[in-house]
């Protein structure tokens, strides 16, 4: 039987780092998840058992912990993604194509009644939602080691939300199909997935002889270059205008919702050049008390509602900068 190996792509997952950035008794912390993976000429570790192509995927790991240790760019995630995959393309000379993904938990300073910082607590954090940052950087090394185009996308995934009330649906395509009634007030509750997606940036490959010393084209003062891409306040936007626009919008579907949400990041930040979101409608469903003659149906008196896992609307859209 004829077969050939179409693609090929290799590396460790679920790396679990945690890192405290010490500014004397100042401490930054940063808890990712990550993600590399690598392509490159790894075919005969397939097709012919050789292994002497494979980095492996324990050394990937190492590399990980190690670049979480001497990275200056740790704290950022999309800067810390670029400099592990740029090590690993620069690093070894058969690979040609590194897919790093970093997943950021949250940990938010604890603010202190009476203490001095505006900014919180030095050294405690807590949990403040289960909604992760998600960075996946491509770096690509296919047109030269020295010619490496970057793609960056960032975002958010499973930020929940619910407002009870602002939101209908009405006017939807009827047939003999349509069961669902027209409702002007409905509980809207969401997951939010949302990526948005950089220009495709070229960056300077390092130049040390360990290939560690990784600098942005920011830090090089490079020319032409948006150096918003890895401006701190993007994430920070990108989910406030997320979690505004959901609030305030009187909600005609959430199709319409997503819109408007993909419109403000787009307009808010010069760098992204679209913004994609999947949204499942997490339907609340009124109980039916008519059995006892109680009116828990009419929207205006819909107070008990059944929330249903599944199944689940699932709304996707992705909205360009023209
Ligand atoms: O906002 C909505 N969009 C839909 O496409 C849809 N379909 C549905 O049954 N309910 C809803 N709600």
């Amino acid at each position: 039987m004829a077969t050939e190996l179409t693609a090929a792509r290799y590396g460790k997952t679920k790396v679990r780092v945690f890192r405290i950035v010490r500014e004397g008794s100042w401490h930054n912390i940063v808890e990712y998840n990550v993600e590399a993976l690598v392509e490159g000429d790894i075919a005969t570790s397939y097709t012919e058992a050789d292994n002497s192509v494979v980095v492996a995927t324990d050394s990937i790991k190492n590399i990980t912990y190690y670049l979480a240790k001497v990275s200056p760019h740790i704290l950022n995630a999309e800067r810390f993604a670029l400099h592990l995959g740029t090590f690993l393309v620069s690093k070894y000379a058969h690979l040609s194509k590194a897919f790093v993904t970093v997943e950021q938990l949250r940990w938010t300073r604890i603010h202190v009644a009476g203490e001095a910082s505006p900014e919180g607590h030095s050294h405690s954090f807590y949990r403040d939602g289960d909604d992760k940052r998600v960075v996946n950087a491509v770096i690509d090394a296919t047109g030269g080691k020295d010619k490496l185009v970057a793609t960056v996308t960032s975002g958010v995934t499973d930020l929940l939300v619910l407002k009870s009330t602002g939101s209908g649906f009405t006017n939807f395509y009827r047939d003999e199909y349509t069961t669902l009634v027209e409702v002007d007030d409905r509980i809207f509750s969401t997951s939010v997935d949302l990526t948005y997606t950089f220009a495709p940036l070229q960056i300077a490959a390092p130049t040390d002889e360990k290939k560690l010393e990784f600098v942005t084209p920011l830090q090089r003062g490079e020319e032409g270059y948006d150096g918003s891409v890895w401006d701190e306040e993007v994430p920070g936007r990108a989910r406030a205008a997320t979690l505004e626009t959901f609030a305030v919008d009187e909600s005609a579907s959430v199709q319409a919702t997503l819109y408007k949400m993909g419109e403000r990041i787009i307009a808010e930040n010069g760098s992204v050049i679209s913004v994609s979101y999947s949204l499942p409608n997490k339907h609340y469903v009124p109980v039916d008390m008519r059995y006892i003659g109680v009116d828990n149906l009419t929207p205006s008196k819909a107070e008990v509602f059944t929330p249903i896992a599944a199944p689940s609307g699932l709304i996707k859209a992705t909205i360009s900068r023209k």
